[in-house]
């Protein structure tokens, strides 16, 4: 158990409203997708708050930055929310809790429904407590924040301040829609107007849902590759940066990103969708994958020149061997018919432990298919650099190792023929995988100079390790998808080698 000392709203500064509130909200986050928690019942704090400033009397735009310490790891969600007199009917399905209080009482008598829809006794004093990334209101506030470098000071020492990357371009939001989807963050999509009221590209802000201390990498690494002029990403449009009460920081602060606003590529499909989409009509993805390969040979290029890279000392090597092995071990726990490749697995660390290593840099950290666009004029555009879910956030933010993507990407290949063969019983994609694998490594070599088939135990090993998070990851998620991870590591383990 980590210490969860983060601090909180004082006794005193947290009202009766304050408390109705996060019952609901004990009620209502563990429905939410982005809810981690999945299995315990929450046991949630308020450690601060933030109003956002908007021109709307009528609402109050605010944000709960509340405690989840029911788990065995305490995690940290970021809760926007709008708060209205008037119930409004297109809101109904995002309403949270209606909390009634009686003029002048301490007390409030709290309607908690059991879900949004069934709320009584409204009085003249009752206050309609929604989620605020479904209401209007919130979306144009946050855009404010983002691109007017506005901040905000909250209770318990929480604040949020806007960071512009395109200044001096303030924007109205006409209209806004949360992406649907399986999403851990909250993503909306802004249809947005100039201070002249012409229509301009739509934005996407991406609302953070679980806090961390220090810089997301998806913030970063995105706004690094926009701002040295890469066209493989969308372009920046700002940040919110929060700070709130952290006892384990030594001067009792701490500070992290709370959303990242970027352009919107409308009508776009992801790569997953257009790799299905090919072996489903028999058609072959190899200028697709080497397309992808050079896209990502060129992101890999641009990031080792903009942000730092390190030589592979004995240090660095034994620490990602570590997480590795740590890796290997819980995934045996929790899929143990994995043990039955133990000492194969163990072989292939120890060649690959003994291999040249290439420097190490930024990567994407969790590449796949469905992290990839396929614009219609600029090709491949890559998204969502915050890494792997269930690796902590401190080793998400070091440099790593190219190959790491490099296997994500082929593990989803594999993927696409995995599942294409639990739809299509009888009959297999293994040869388009396979070749669409060697398309992406001969365009990904030829660009970047690094012959990635030289070292094959390295590579191997990071496959093998993107597979072992797989089986984790699936068994959590999809148990019916577990056995396309279990295979390919089965086949990777005990692949001959010279
Ligand atoms: N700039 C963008 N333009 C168009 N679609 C996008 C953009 N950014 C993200 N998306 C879509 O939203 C999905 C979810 O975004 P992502 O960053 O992966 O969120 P999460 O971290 O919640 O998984 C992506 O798979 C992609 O389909
Ligand atoms: O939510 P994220 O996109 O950050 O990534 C997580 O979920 C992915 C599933 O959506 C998971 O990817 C795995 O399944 C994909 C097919 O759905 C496949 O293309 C990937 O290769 C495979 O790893 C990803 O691992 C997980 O971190």
């Amino acid at each position: 158990m980590i210490d969860t000392s983060l601090g909180d709203v004082s006794a005193s500064d947290s009202s009766p409203f304050d408390n109705a509130l996060l019952e609901a909200l004990t009620e209502w986050m563990p429905r939410q997708r982005w809810f981690g928690g999945k299995t315990t019942v929450p046991a949630l704090r308020l450690i601060g708050s933030f109003d956002l400033p908007h021109g709307d009397a009528e609402v109050r735009v605010t944000t709960f930055l509340v405690l989840d310490e029911g788990g065995q790891q305490s995690r940290l969600y970021q809760v926007p929310l709008t708060v209205r007199g008037e119930r409004v009917p297109e809101l109904e399905s995002s309403l949270i809790v209606a909390i009634s209080a009686e003029p002048g009482s301490d007390n409030p008598d709290t309607d908690v429904p059991v879900n949004a829809v069934t709320v009584g006794d409204e009085g003249s004093h009752t206050q309609f407590v929604y989620d605020g990334t479904h209401d209007l209101a919130y979306s144009g506030a946050l855009l404010d924040l983002v691109t007017r470098d506005q901040a905000s000071d909250g209770t318990g020492g929480a604040t949020a301040t806007g960071r512009a990357q395109i200044s001096g371009h303030p924007l109205t939001v006409t209209h806004a829609k949360v992406l649907s989807g399986e999403q851990s963050n909250t993503s909306i999509i802004m249809t947005v107007t100039s201070a002249e009221g012409a229509e301009l590209t739509p934005v996407i802000c991406k609302v953070f849902r679980v806090l961390h201390h220090g810089n997301n990498p998806d913030v970063v690494l995105q706004s690094a590759l926009a701002k040295a002029g890469s066209t493989r990403v969308p372009a920046s449009i700002g940040s919110v940066v929060g700070q709130w009460h952290d006892s384990r920081m030594p001067d009792g602060r701490t500070s992290g990103h709370l959303a990242f606003a970027q352009e919107f590529l409308p009508g776009v499909e992801d790569a997953w969708r257009v790799a299905l989409d090919a072996v489903e009509s028999g058609r072959s993805f190899v200028a697709e994958a080497a397309a992808l390969g050079e896209a990502t040979a060129e992101v890999h290029e641009t990031l080792a020149s903009v942000l730092p890279t390190v030589a592979p000392s004995d240090d660095l090597v034994a620490g990602v061997m570590t997480s590795m092995r740590r890796r290997h071990g819980g995934a045996v726990r929790e899929v143990p018919s994995l043990a039955e490749h133990n000492e194969a697995i163990e072989r292939v660390f120890e060649a690959a432990e003994a291999s040249p290593w290439p420097n190490l840099q930024r990567i994407h950290g969790d590449y796949h298919l469905g992290q990839v666009l396929h614009t219609p004029n600029g090709g491949w555009v890559l998204v969502d650099f915050e890494g792997e879910p269930l690796r902590p956030m401190v080793e998400r933010s070091q440099p790593d190792l190219v190959l790491r993507d490099i296997a994500g990407m082929l593990r989803s290949f594999d993927y696409v023929a995995g599942s294409y063969a639990q739809t299509h019983p009888g009959e297999s994609a293994t040869q388009w995988a396979l070749d669409a694998r060697a398309a992406f490594l001969d365009a990904y070599i030829a660009r970047a100079g690094l012959d990635l088939r030289a070292n094959r135990a390295l590579l191997d090993a990071f496959e093998i390790d993107k597979a072992l998070y797989e089986a984790i990851y699936e068994v959590r998620n999809r148990p019916s998808w577990v056995s396309i991870p279990t295979t390919a590591v089965a086949r990777l383990a005990n692949r001959p080698r010279g």
